[in-house]
């Protein structure tokens, strides 16, 4: 019988601004970076169901898989996950990483007989993504995946987590988990976890996906990446728009390895300024107005894709759990 049912947005991110402070003695990297969402994402449902007969578990998806490299996902044995891109549907997907970290956190807090006990009464939950965001294109469809399913999880299982303690579950999971956690645009440092909320005024992007996977570790690792721009002091930072203050550290390096952003940026760049977020290799321009945005999107050549979506300085997965 089935509960309840939740379909939530899992939106996408821009990089308003990204400064790369230095490198840390783990191989990370110090970050400062303006983080906005937008109102275009991957959809996600998640069904809740007393039984778990009519459905395939994420359990036979993930015995495909590498399944001696399992541990700690005894909460995905309660749901079932599937996605219209079959390749995503395997362990290595944020969304399961996201249920492993979470068993591992609630385990932790309240103990394994606790914890088994707890998993005996939980509903099963099928959980359905379906992807429209590029991935490894810098708007963090991955991760906004992985904190999708921790807020619907809390939810639905009624696990009583506090967003705090769901930020902490989603920094093992990746460094961009914790801002699609918090929800609100904000200003990133550390790694990304020390978060400081700064609505902005809310605009329309025209977002360019070429179609290039750009990866991340193998950017953070190029000897050409500038490390060490000095962190702006918080209350000095007046974001109005793109703006030559306003700087990508990974901007540079990425238009001369990749041609197919190169191409994007110049395209933006004849209408206006642009900037590339995260890593690339989405990059944007920012409109007052929807029009103004359709307008020129409307101008693409054959060879370029991308879409128009509106800021959001709420994320519009907490829009749809927190009213
Ligand atoms: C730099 C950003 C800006 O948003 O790029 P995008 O991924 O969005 O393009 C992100 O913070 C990326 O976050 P995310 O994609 O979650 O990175 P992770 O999976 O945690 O890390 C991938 C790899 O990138 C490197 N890494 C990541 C984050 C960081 N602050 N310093 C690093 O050096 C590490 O080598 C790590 O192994
Ligand atoms: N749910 C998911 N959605 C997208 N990519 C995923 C997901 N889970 C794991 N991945 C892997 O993470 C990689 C980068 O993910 P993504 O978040 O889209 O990149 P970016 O952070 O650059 O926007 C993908 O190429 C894919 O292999």
């Amino acid at each position: 019988m089935r509960r309840s049912k939740l379909k939530l947005l899992s939106p996408a991110k821009l990089n308003l601004f990204l400064n790369i402070n230095r490198r840390l003695d783990n191989g990370y990297h110090e970050l400062q970076s303006l983080f906005h969402f937008i109102d275009f994402g991957d959809d996600m449902t998640f069904e809740a169901y007393s039984d778990e007969s009519h459905f395939r578990t994420s359990k036979e998806a993930l015995k495909q898989t590498k399944l001696e490299e399992l541990d700690d996902w005894e909460l995905a044995s309660k749901t079932a996950f599937n996605c219209d891109l079959p390749e995503l549907e395997t362990n290595s997907n944020l969304v399961f990483k996201a249920m492993q970290a979470l068993s591992r956190f609630l385990k932790a807090k309240f103990g394994e007989d606790n914890f088994n006990k707890k998993l005996l009464s939980l509903d099963f939950i099928k959980i359905s993504l379906t992807k429209r965001l590029p991935m490894g294109g810098g708007v963090g469809g991955g991760s906004s995946n992985a904190a999708t399913t921790l807020l619907a999880l809390n939810s639905l299982w009624k696990l009583g987590l506090s967003l705090d303690e769901l930020r902490e579950i989603g920094l093992k999971v990746g460094a961009d988990v914790p801002i699609f956690v918090f929800g609100q645009t904000a200003i990133a440092d550390g790694v990304g976890e020390k978060l400081t909320s700064y609505p902005i005024k809310e605009k329309w992007y025209l977002v360019l996906t070429p179609n290039q996977h750009v990866n991340t570790a193998e950017l953070f690792s190029s000897p050409h990446l500038p490390r060490n721009s000095p962190k702006l002091p918080l209350d000095e930072i007046k974001y109005r728009g793109i703006a030559p203050q306003f700087k990508n550290d990974f901007e540079k390096l990425v238009y001369n390895q990749y041609p197919t952003v190169a191409k994007a940026m110049d395209w933006l760049l004849e209408y206006g300024p642009a900037r590339m977020t995260g890593t690339g290799a989405c990059v944007y321009a920012e409109f007052a107005t929807q029009d103004e945005a359709k307008e020129i999107y409307q101008q693409l050549p054959v060879d370029l894709t991308g879409f128009v979506a509106k800021g959001c300085n709420i994320s519009p997965t907490h829009q749809t759990l927190f009213g």
